[in-house]
């Protein structure tokens, strides 16, 4: 958790890649966005909060733009006239989910894919296309399979053997035939942390190919009434930055899918997951284009489908963190500040601002790093910087967002701590701990504001509770 030296945040012109595209600071300082400028005044005067609060800035263009990237990249990249197919892409909805993204990524062209009754609900009443979302969950309650089935969704992916049997069981009840993918554990391993790394064996997600749990699930499928083989699958983490993962993974799978085909089973298309990751600091590299991962992955698919001798299945993939993180930034006002004296001798100064570990969660589960500036001022016009921590308000010694952030010396309240890439698995991972209401996402673009979520109320909090 202890950074080496404080963490400084770069301006947008100095790491585009870590700010949303239309990122600004102005000749007096001003962070903007989509050309809104990021202080509360400005913010209330386009639509935004009206008192000050933390708050999930979205820049809507960047966010069609990166998807629309994604989808050229891969339609390019896996088209070739002959034996290239062409490939999909589904958003990964867990990353972020609301009704304004589903309709801004499904018309530009993505699909959705989801891990849960809600995800699935939210994107099919904003209007996805059914044949175009699939539907996740190493635990799918039957609540879910029957929505699933009903709705009439292109493709759920199954996690386990008994689920087959569910599925079966259901379908048939419901006079439905169900699209199936299996999900395979490739056993490579990759990821960011532990707890984001999904291909290893000893874990919850997927059929094991080692063990031949996969290959199993697939034939099951392919003899049962009811039910149809729509593909494999393969996700083997999240927030990579080395492609080598992806190439293993796609050998494993596309191997597992030539046996299958020899045995007599078609398997049209090959999922292969999301996992792409972004930089979120100065100390992260800059991630591999869209283009340089659709272009390494179409060339993965293409020698190993040689290789083996077989045709080129339909391509698809899921990201989710690579479309949203970098689209975002969270914005929170500054409440208190203090001078600590720590355990070796010095003073650390403590910024506390409204939020904190309820909105952003992934500093205290991953030791996930982020670097933050002021909004409302140019942080380098001030005299001197310190290193500073930037806590949270709930009621935990850990809900710390930044352990070692360099910041100026005068930071008080009034004034506003910017931190960016808070796209992904901020606002869809924040809970309501200590009844902290859950901050809104207001997209901003061409100077004016728009809820995509509002904020959540006290009132919304209180209508769960009967007793009152
Ligand atoms: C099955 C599946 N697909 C896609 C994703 C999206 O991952 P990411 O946001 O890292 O692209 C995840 C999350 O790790 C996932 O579990
Ligand atoms: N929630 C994780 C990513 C996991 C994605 C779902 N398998 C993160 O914030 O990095």
């Amino acid at each position: 958790m202890n950074a080496p030296s404080p963490l400084r945040c770069p301006e947008p012109a100095e790491r585009p890649d870590i700010w949303p595209t239309t990122a600004r600071r102005s000749d007096v300082g001003v962070l903007s966005i989509g050309g809104v400028e990021l202080t509360y005044e400005a913010l209330a005067a386009a639509g935004g909060p009206e008192e000050p609060q933390p708050v999930v800035i979205c820049d809507a263009a960047a966010a069609t733009g990166r998807a629309t990237v994604w989808q050229m990249a891969m339609s390019e990249a896996f088209w070739d006239g002959y034996g290239m197919n062409g490939a999909r892409v589904y958003y990964a909805g867990k990353a972020f989910l609301c009704a304004a993204l589903v309709r801004a990524l499904t018309d530009a062209g993505l699909g959705i894919d989801t891990a849960s009754l809600g995800e699935l609900t939210l994107a099919l009443r904003a209007g996805a296309n059914p044949a175009t979302v699939g539907l996740h969950g190493n635990a799918k309650s039957d609540a879910e399979i029957d929505f699933a089935l009903c709705e009439g969704i292109g493709r759920i992916i199954i996690d386990s053997l008994p689920e087959i049997d569910r599925i079966v069981g259901r379908a048939r009840a419901l006079g439905v035939e169900a699209p199936l993918m299996v999900r395979v554990t490739t056993g490579v391993h990759a990821g960011g942390h532990t707890f984001i790394a999904t291909a290893h064996e000893d874990q919850k997600f997927g059929l094991s190919l080692a063990t031949g749990a996969a290959r199993a699930a697939a034939e099951k499928i392919a003899a049962a009434d009811g039910v149809r083989l729509v593909g494999l699958h393969s996700h083997i983490g999240s927030q990579i930055m080395e492609l080598d993962g992806f190439a293993a993974a796609a050998r494993a799978v596309l191997t597992l899918r030539h046996e299958l085909q020899q045995a007599g089973i078609a398997v049209p298309e090959v999922d292969l997951g999301g996992g792409y990751g972004v930089a979120y600091t100065e100390r992260d590299a800059i991630a591999p284009t869209q283009k340089q991962v659709a272009d390494e992955l179409a060339a993965i698919v293409r020698t190993t489908c040689a290789d083996l001798g077989s045709d080129v299945p339909v391509i698809s993939i899921e990201p989710g963190r690579s479309i949203i993180a970098p689209t975002c930034v969270s914005l929170y006002p500054v409440v208190a500040t203090k001078d600590v004296m720590t355990e070796d001798g010095f003073t650390r100064r403590y910024v506390a601002v409204d939020g904190g570990m309820s909105d952003n969660i992934r500093p205290v589960l991953y030791d996930a790093a982020y670097s933050a500036t002021l909004a409302n001022r140019d942080p380098n016009a001030a005299p001197a910087h310190v290193r500073t921590r930037v806590v949270g308000k709930h009621c935990e010694s850990g809900d710390i967002l930044i352990p070692d952030a360099l910041l100026p010396g005068d930071v008080a309240p009034g004034d506003i701590i910017a931190v960016p890439v808070t796209g992904a698995y901020g606002r869809a991972m924040a809970s309501n701990y200590n009844m902290a209401t859950r901050p809104g996402v207001l997209a901003v673009a061409g100077g004016a504001a728009t809820w995509w979520l509002r904020p959540e109320t006290i009132d919304d909090l209180l209508a769960l509770d009967p007793g009152l």
